[in-house]
């Protein structure tokens, strides 16, 4: 017997919100309810319906609401229930289940800065109010979320080598409770933080987070302590003085503080890395519509606003406005008819404008790496490789299977594409392509290509070279069946590396063979796709490092007394 609450944690994200409100109020499998916002949507399951579902075969399955897709069903029976349980959501709810179509559908995604919404102070104040009474937040919990996504604003600009030492200047209010929200995360991403908060609130929340920081060791400065140039010590500023609740002219000691940031723009000049000003919500002391109307004010180099931003923004002429906040529910968003950036994948913040040009030339990264010298590194380098790999996964890189790899043909001109490693041993390293393409064509003239595995965050990069020859018939269908049908269909309807019409073409193709194929009988591998594997004849395992001096030791094939040896060289980075 399957428990709606098993069912709940494999659904959680589709809906669930509503569903876990619903499922304890009736009885296990006989009935659930899903009630989204104020329609009322009912799905009964009974229990044999369930039983019924889970024993058909997967790719079979029609209800008398519509045919649920073969990919849907899965092979475990909650697997099988869940996705059911989605496709149903899905198809039945007339409001999007899932919180990314939500943003799509209902906020109109705008990235031009001209077309968004900006808040004056009352309706700023009013949201606040809504979100806090009505919609049942709690200040501690929209502290903690916007101060998360100023912190992950600031940590996508300015990486922590080069910005390491972090102040936040914390006013008396919730915009100050932010930046202590900030340094805290910042602390923990790796940051330098330090605060300065010369008005404390004696509120158990502040108390609470300052409690925090003190025993994170974070160091607390009184303003006496700061330097009068502040780019001296901190290569990040977060002005966390005043949000949206900010009127008049600054009172001590906040104007003294104010007039520093104000004076590190002139400082910054003759220093060669300047320090920058991170604004939360408000560049403080700005009029919370009108903007820096005396002209004096600071001039922030990021501005992260909250929740939507506010009128003054309008005015924020720094290379980075960011959005933060990701809590907004669609009550509001209709209420105030807010039109904002969508958020993208499951990021906290997102970035409003374009990003600014750089300078290509003066892109450069000084790697920091631990040495990695001819005494650690193993003797097999297919057992260097798997451990570099298992660090790559450790680290949590994406796709750290995905490879660069070169090929050429009898004319000699090589060509490089991304592909995906799909497993290795001591007879090579295998991918899966279609034998038409052009890779195919170059390989069929000339064996011999080349991978590149590029891990940034280790620093590390991998250059295999060797002949390469097809995997066998057996390998190629054994891999070709334990793909998605998707994936199965796309390498039948793609004829790679040819000339198509159109975008709607490859489509149409697919949908064609997605409906021949909607019996759920097995498809069949086409002849023209399927393996091959580079047997290598080099590897070279390189960790960057700083000053360009890079560690490069490599494996070449020898002959010592009748048998293939690997000897490990070192070149010059
Ligand atoms: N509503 C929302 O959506 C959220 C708001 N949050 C933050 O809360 C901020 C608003 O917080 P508050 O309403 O507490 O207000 P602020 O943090 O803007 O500041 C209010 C404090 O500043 C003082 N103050 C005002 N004008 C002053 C002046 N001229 N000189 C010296 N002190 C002055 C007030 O006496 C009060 O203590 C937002 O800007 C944002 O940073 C976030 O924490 C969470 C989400
Ligand atoms: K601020």
């Amino acid at each position: 017997m399957i428990k709606v609450g098993k069912l709940m944690n494999k659904e959680r994200g589709h809906a669930t919100v509503a569903f876990a409100r619903s499922w304890k109020k009736f009885p296990p499998l006989k009935h659930v309810a899903i009630v989204w916002q104020t329609k009322a949507m009912i799905l009964t399951y009974s229990s044999s319906f369930i039983t019924h579902l889970l024993a058909l075969p997967p790719a079979s399955t029609s209800t008398s609401t519509g045919a649920v897709s073969s990919s849907l069903l899965h092979r475990s029976p909650q697997g099988s229930f869940g996705s059911i349980l989605r496709y149903k959501l899905r198809s039945y709810c007339s409001a999007p289940v899932n919180r990314g179509e939500f943003m799509a559908s209902n906020i109109k995604v705008v990235q031009n800065p001209d077309s968004i919404s900006y808040l004056n102070q009352r309706e700023a104040a009013e949201v606040d109010e809504i979100l806090m009474g009505p919609l049942g937040f709690s200040v501690d919990q929209l502290m903690e979320l916007a101060g998360l996504s100023v912190a992950t604003a600031i940590a996508e600009v300015y990486n922590v080598k080069d910005y390491n030492r972090v102040l936040a200047i914390c006013g008396p209010g919730n915009n100050g409770g932010d930046g202590l929200v900030v340094a805290r995360h910042l602390y923990h991403f790796g940051y330098k933080p330090f605060v300065c908060y010369p008005k404390r609130t004696a509120k158990p929340l502040y108390t609470g987070l300052v409690t925090q920081l003190e025993s994170l060791g974070i160091p607390f400065l009184s303003v006496d302590d700061l330097p009068m140039n502040l780019s001296e010590d901190f290569n990040i500023l977060v002005d966390a003085m005043f949000g949206f609740s900010f009127h008049g002219t600054p009172r001590p000691p906040f104007d003294d503080l104010i007039k520093r940031l104000v004076n590190l723009q002139s400082c910054n000049e003759v220093n060669k890395k300047p320090s920058v000003i991170a604004s939360i919500d408000i560049p403080s002391g700005w009029h919370v519509e009108q903007g820096d109307t005396s002209g004096d004010g600071i001039k922030p180099d990021m501005l992260v606003s909250l929740t939507a931003p506010k009128q003054c923004a309008k005015s924020f002429s720094g290379s980075h406005h960011f959005l933060g906040g990701r809590f907004v529910p669609r009550s509001i968003v209709d209420k105030f008819k807010l039109e904002l950036p969508s958020y993208p994948g499951s990021s906290m913040c997102v970035r409003i404008g374009k990003a600014p040009q750089v300078d290509i030339s003066s892109m450069r990264e000084n790697y920091i790496s631990p040495e990695f010298n001819e005494d650690e590194v193993d003797p097999d380098p297919f057992i260097q490789f798997q451990k570099w790999f298992d660090d790559a996964m450790a680290a949590g890189l994406k796709e750290p299977n995905a490879m660069a790899l070169s090929t050429a043909g009898k004319d000699g001109k090589p060509s490089s594409r991304m592909v995906l490693l799909k497993g290795f041993d001591k007879d090579g390293f295998i991918w899966y392509t279609n034998y038409g393409s052009r890779k195919a064509k170059d390989l069929s003239e000339n064996c011999y290509a080349s991978v590149l595995f590029y891990w940034d965050g280790l620093n590390r990069q991998v250059r295999i070279e060797g002949c390469v020859a097809k995997v066998s018939e057996e390998e190629s269908q054994h891999y070709f069946h334990s793909r998605p049908t998707g994936s199965q269909i796309g390498a039948i309807a793609s004829k790679q590396s040819t000339v198509i019409p159109g975008r709607d073409f490859i489509h149409q193709q697919y949908k064609d063979l997605e409906a021949k194929f909607c019996d759920g009988a097995s498809i069949p591998k086409p002849n023209y796709w399927g393996g091959y594997r580079l047997k290598p004849e080099f590897f070279e395992f390189w960790q960057g490092q700083t000053s360009r001096l890079h560690d490069r030791l490599c494996y070449f094939p020898e002959q010592a007394n009748g048998t293939n040896i690997w000897k490990i060289k070192r070149l010059a980075p």
